[in-house]
C-alpha cells in the first residue's frame, strides 16, 4: 500500500491552485446523462471518484471523451442496466443514478452507495422525494430499484425533514424530466446545489430557486447539450487554508470563490490568523499561536462538515480549550486516536471533540480512515517537527487532485512511496 511521508515543521509558502469541486463534478456527470446531446464539462478535478464515475458511465454505454480536465458525455446510446455491486460502491455519489436513470428511463436499477464512513448515513429523503413523484421503490439486499408507476414522474411538493445535499439534488434530478412542478422545500443551499441547477437549466430545464432552501422545478420533455466549467473546491480550498495556519505559513490559494469559504475565514481570523479576501483567491498568514475557539458544523453556509477534521488538528495547536461539534455526523471522530498518537490531547464527548489545545505534535505512524480525516491527520504531519507515515491514501484519492505536486509546490518535505509511485490512480 502506499504511504505519504511528510518530515513536517516547515511553514507552507506560496501559490496553490484549487481544482474543480468533488461534490459538483460527481453530481454534474449524471446529469449530463439526461442530454439528448454531448454535454462537456470542465474544470474537472483529476481524483478517484470521477475516475470511477467516468468508469460507471463507459459500463452503461455512454459515449465518453475524458482528457486532462475535461469529459464530453453522450448518453444517448446508454441502456438501462442493473447495477447491484462492484463501481457503485466506492462513491458516494452513485445515488445520483437513482435521480438521472429515472429521469432518463423512469427507472433504476442501483445498489446502495459507499463513500466515506462517517457513521449511519441514510437515503430514507432521497426515497421520500421519489415516492412523492409517483416512484415505487424496493430495497432487495441493498439493491434498489425505483420506477415511476405511470412511466414518467410526476412534479410534487416534497419537504426535506433534514437539510440534505444528496436528497435535493437527486430530485432536482428526478423532477427535471418529470411531468409538472415539483418543489423542494427545506432544500439544501450548499453552491455545489447551484451548479447542478446551473448545468440543468443550461441543458434547458427549468429550476429555480437553487441556493434558497426552496427550489422549484418545471419538469421539461426534452433536455440537451451544452458545455459547463465546474465551481472551485472549496473544501479543497478550506483545507489548504488550514495547512497553512496549522504550518505558521504564507499561502495564497487562487481559483476559489472566497464567499463559499466565509464561515472557514471567519474561524480562522477568530483564532488570531490573517486571512485576506481578494477577487478569486485567499491568502492566508499563520502565527506561532493560536487562541482557542469552538467550531459547530451546520449546513451551508454553515461551518462545512468536511472541514471539520481538518479544523481539529489546527486545534490542537491553539492554546487552551476547544470544541469541535459535528451535527451532521454523529460518529466523524475516527481521526481523533490518530491525532493523540502524535502527542494531541483530545478526546470525543457525545459528537464533540473536546481538545486540550497547545501540546506539541510528534511524528508517527497513523492511517487515514476516510477522506477528510486523512486531510486532518497530512495536516499533522506538516506541522509537527518529526516524521509522519501516512497510509490510508486510498480515501485521500478521492478528494485531493495532486495533493503531493501541490504540497511540494508550497515548500513541503513529502513523498509518496509504496507499489503505485503515481498520485492519479490509472484511467
Ligand atoms: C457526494 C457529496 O456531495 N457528499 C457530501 C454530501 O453527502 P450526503 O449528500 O450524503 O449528505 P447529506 O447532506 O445528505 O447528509 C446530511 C445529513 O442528513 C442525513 N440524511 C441524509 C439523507 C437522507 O436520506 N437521510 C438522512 O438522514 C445524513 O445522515 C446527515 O446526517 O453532503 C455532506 C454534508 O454536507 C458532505 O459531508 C459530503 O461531502
Ligand atoms: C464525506 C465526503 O465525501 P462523500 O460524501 O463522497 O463520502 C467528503 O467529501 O468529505
Amino acid at each position: 500500500m502506499d504511504k505519504l511521508i511528510i518530515n513536517g515543521g516547515k511553514p507552507l509558502a506560496g501559490t496553490v491552485t484549487i481544482s474543480g469541486a468533488k461534490n459538483s463534478a460527481v453530481a454534474l456527470i449524471p446529469a449530463a446523462l439526461l442530454a439528448d446531446g454531448p454535454v462537456v464539462i470542465e474544470n474537472l478535478p483529476r481524483i478517484q471518484d470521477v475516475d470511477i464515475y467516468h468508469e460507471l458511465l463507459r459500463e452503461m454505454g455512454a459515449d465518453v471523451l475524458f482528457e486532462e480536465d475535461w469529459m464530453e458525455i453522450d448518453g444517448r446510446l446508454m441502456k438501462l442496466m442493473l447495477m447491484p455491486n462492484g463501481r457503485i460502491k466506492k462513491l458516494r455519489a452513485s445515488y445520483y443514478l437513482w435521480g438521472a436513470l429515472l429521469a432518463k428511463f423512469g427507472e433504476a436499477q442501483v445498489g446502495l452507495p459507499g463513500g466515506c464512513d462517517l457513521g449511519p448515513r441514510p437515503v430514507d429523503l432521497h426515497i421520500k422525494g421519489f415516492e412523492a413523484m409517483g416512484a415505487e421503490v424496493e430495497n432487495k439486499n441493498g439493491v434498489m430499484t425505483i420506477r415511476a408507476k405511470r412511466g414518467r414522474l410526476q412534479g410534487a411538493r416534497i419537504y426535506l425533514d433534514l437539510v440534505s445535499v444528496g436528497a435535493t439534488i437527486n430530485i432536482m434530478l428526478a423532477a427535471s424530466k418529470a411531468d409538472g412542478v415539483t418543489i423542494i422545500e427545506n432544500a439544501a443551499r450548499e453552491p455545489e446545489i447551484v451548479d447542478v441547477a446551473t448545468l440543468l437549466n443550461n441543458m434547458g430545464a427549468n429550476i429555480k430557486g437553487a441556493g434558497t432552501d426552496v427550489i422549484r422545478v418545471q419538469g421539461v420533455e426534452r433536455l440537451r447539450g451544452c458545455r459547463h466549467t465546474i465551481i472551485p473546491d472549496r473544501i479543497e480550498a478550506g483545507t489548504y487554508m488550514i495547512a497553512a495556519a496549522a504550518t505558521n505559513g504564507n499561502v495564497l490559494v487562487e481559483n476559489v470563490i472566497p464567499k463559499h469559504l466565509e464561515s472557514l475565514t471567519a474561524k480562522l481570523r477568530e483564532i488570531g490568523a490573517q486571512v485576506m479576501e481578494m477577487d478569486d483567491c485567499i491568502q492566508v498568514m499563520g502565527r506561532d499561536s493560536y487562541r482557542s475557539i469552538d467550531v459547530k458544523t451546520s449546513p451551508y453556509p454553515g461551518f462545512p462538515t468536511d472541514l471539520q477534521q481538518p479544523i481539529t488538528t489546527l486545534l490542537t495547536l491553539a492554546k487552551g480549550s476547544s470544541i469541535v461539534t459535528d451535527n451532521i455526523y454523529s460518529s466523524r471522530f475516527r481521526h481523533v486516536d490518530e491525532l493523540r498518537r502524535m502527542g494531541a490531547t483530545l478526546k470525543v464527548e457525545g459528537r464533540s471533540a473536546v481538545i486540550e489545545g497547545g501540546s506539541k505534535l510528534n511524528g508517527a505512524k497513523v492511517v487515514a480512515s476516510d477522506l477528510r480525516a486523512g486531510a486532518a491527520l497530512f495536516i499533522a504531519g506538516l506541522a509537527t517537527s518529526g516524521t509522519t507515515e501516512l497510509e490510508g491514501l486510498e480515501h485521500i484519492d478521492r478528494g485531493y487532485e495532486n495533493l503531493v505536486g501541490k504540497l511540494q509546490t508550497l515548500g513541503a518535505d513529502v513523498i509518496r512511496v509504496g507499489l503505485q509511485h503515481t498520485e492519479s490512480p490509472q484511467r
